[in-house]
């Protein structure tokens, strides 16, 4: 702590800033240990593949990691995989195929889709199903200290006694007396309180079931997430992540179930806001989803990054084509001119530092709005300057950009993006689409519709799309 009581951050003069969901504050980051900072990020629950509103916040949490790495940290990031739980066991009952298979499937197209939108792997996945001796121990633990019980009705279920915790409600900033029931499907008879929420389900029949002192059952969602975090991060840690749409109860039953035990847990809670269509959240199940094969059709991996990070963390992210296609839009000019500037100054590499007034917007509750305004900026600045043919500003200006897309994962000349195989090809498929729609527009202008239609077939045949839109065509890749 500082004179006036603020804390500050450890390494050199940086202030690295979040806003921490359970005090509403911007605060001070200030790690456990120094130097190293340790997050657990709420990951998929694997019951089918992944929208774009996971992939957000997946790529939302990737920018906090890294800037963390370029600040010095060392980070450990745990993102859970929550492979068994009511949808999975549904939707293989549906299928007529194990949950696992459910599980496994799922799994792997959300780690294709994180890897191919640029997401560091984590440091540890671990899953749910994997962890059930933990699991048992934390509930030996709660009920040995009052915190937990077994359910009345025989039916093997145990449950978190909220009265038992005297902060319960303080995350999402409730009042236990004005909660209601936690919501728990079936088996809620044998709890004392209906805001008790189930740790562990009681085996039924026909599903998955693991042996406990209790009786055979399944693990709740909320003890996994409390189990895996203490045991790759320690009790207590430095950020706990995830969408808003976890802060209740899912994060709140953390909380209750981790400090219950005794551990300090979570010290900074940051939470992504919403990817919604039409003001609805993103869900699997409101059918909404638009999945992430469909997306990189429209424009490629590094530009939905760039669509997804670009705004706020905080902030809710309406999606609509026309924004998608306006910040792929914005994404090209600025790799357009890393282009221009490594044809006329040979190869840009990165600068060592990013500028400061990119650190300072990102440093400020990881701003990259602000931040991608700075990008902005230089490259406005470097286009004159390539008009100018002011050789080494161009080179400075250039290096600077690389170095502050690479801060936040979207250097395209990275050996990631450049690795990922598309690189360079979309622009070479938009130079051919456009010598064919400008015949088209001939075509049309002498009143030959015929040619034109034939034009856009061709096109269609090749597997190009081609929508007339306001602000004129636009393509995408239609396969099969
Ligand atoms: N529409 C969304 N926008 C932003 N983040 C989301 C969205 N949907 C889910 N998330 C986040 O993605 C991560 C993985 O979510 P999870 O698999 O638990 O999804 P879910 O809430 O069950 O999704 P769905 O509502 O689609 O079934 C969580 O951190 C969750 O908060
Ligand atoms: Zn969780």
């Amino acid at each position: 702590m500082n004179g006036d009581g603020r804390e500050t951050a450890t390494l050199g003069n940086v202030s690295l800033r979040f806003y921490d969901t359970r005090t509403r504050t911007v605060r001070d980051f200030t790690p456990l240990r120094e130097g190293c900072a340790s997050l657990y990020l709420c990951g998929a629950t694997v019951q089918a593949p992944p929208h774009i509103g996971h992939i957000r916040s997946g790529v939302n949490f990737d920018v906090l990691r890294r800037w963390l790495m370029y600040r010095g940290y060392s980070v450990t990031l745990c993102r859970n995989v929550t492979d068994i739980d009511d949808k999975i066991i549904n939707t293989a009952h549906s299928e007529g195929v194990p949950w696992w298979e459910i599980s496994e499937r799922n799994q792997r197209a959300f780690t294709h889709a994180y890897d191919i939108l640029g997401c560091l792997p984590p440091t540890v996945e671990p899953r749910a199903t994997g962890h059930v001796p933990e699991m048992i121990e934390l509930m030996r633990t709660l009920i040995d200290s009052g915190h937990a019980y077994e359910a009345g009705d025989g039916s093997g279920d145990v449950y978190f006694d909220v009265r038992s915790f005297p902060d319960y409600g303080a995350l999402s900033n409730q009042r236990l007396e004005q909660m209601r029931g936690a919501g728990d499907t079936d088996t809620d008879s044998g709890k004392r309180d209906p805001r008790d929420f189930a740790m562990w389900k009681g085996a039924r029949p026909g599903e998955p079931s693991w042996d406990t002192p209790w009786g055979r059952g399944r693990p709740g969602w909320h003890l996994e997430c409390s189990a895996m975090s203490t045991k790759y991060l320690g009790g207590t840690f430095d950020i706990h992540g995830g969408g808003l749409d976890l802060v209740f109860p899912h994060h709140e039953n953390e909380i209750a179930q981790s400090q219950g035990a005794g551990h300090g847990f979570a010290r900074y809670w940051l939470h992504n806001g919403l990817l919604t269509t039409s003001g609805e959240k993103m869900s699997k199940s409101f059918g909404n989803s638009l999945l992430i094969p469909q997306m990189v059709r429209k424009v490629r991996p590094i530009e939905l990054r760039y669509y997804l990070a670009q705004a706020h963390y905080r902030s809710t992210i309406d999606y609509s084509d026309e924004a998608l296609y306006e910040a792929a839009a914005a994404f090209q000019r600025i790799s357009g001119f890393l282009t221009r500037a490594a044809e006329m100054v040979g190869t840009v590499e990165p600068a060592a530092e990013v500028p400061e007034e990119f650190a300072a917007a990102m440093d400020d509750d990881l701003s990259v709005s602000q931040g991608l305004a700075v990008v902005h900026n230089h490259v406005r600045d470097g286009n004159a300057a390539l008009t100018d043919g002011a050789k080494d500003r161009v080179a400075e200006l250039a290096a600077r950009v690389r170095a502050m897309l690479g801060a936040v994962g979207l250097d395209p000349f990275s050996e990631q993006w450049a690795g990922s195989g598309d690189s360079g090809l979309r622009e070479v498929v938009d130079a051919l689409v456009s010598v064919a729609l400008e015949q088209r527009q001939a075509a049309r202008s002498r009143k030959d519709y015929a040619a034109a239609d034939e034009i856009r077939d061709q096109l269609l045949a090749a597997g190009i799309a081609v929508e007339d839109t306001p602000r004129g065509p636009r393509w995408e890749l239609r396969r099969g």
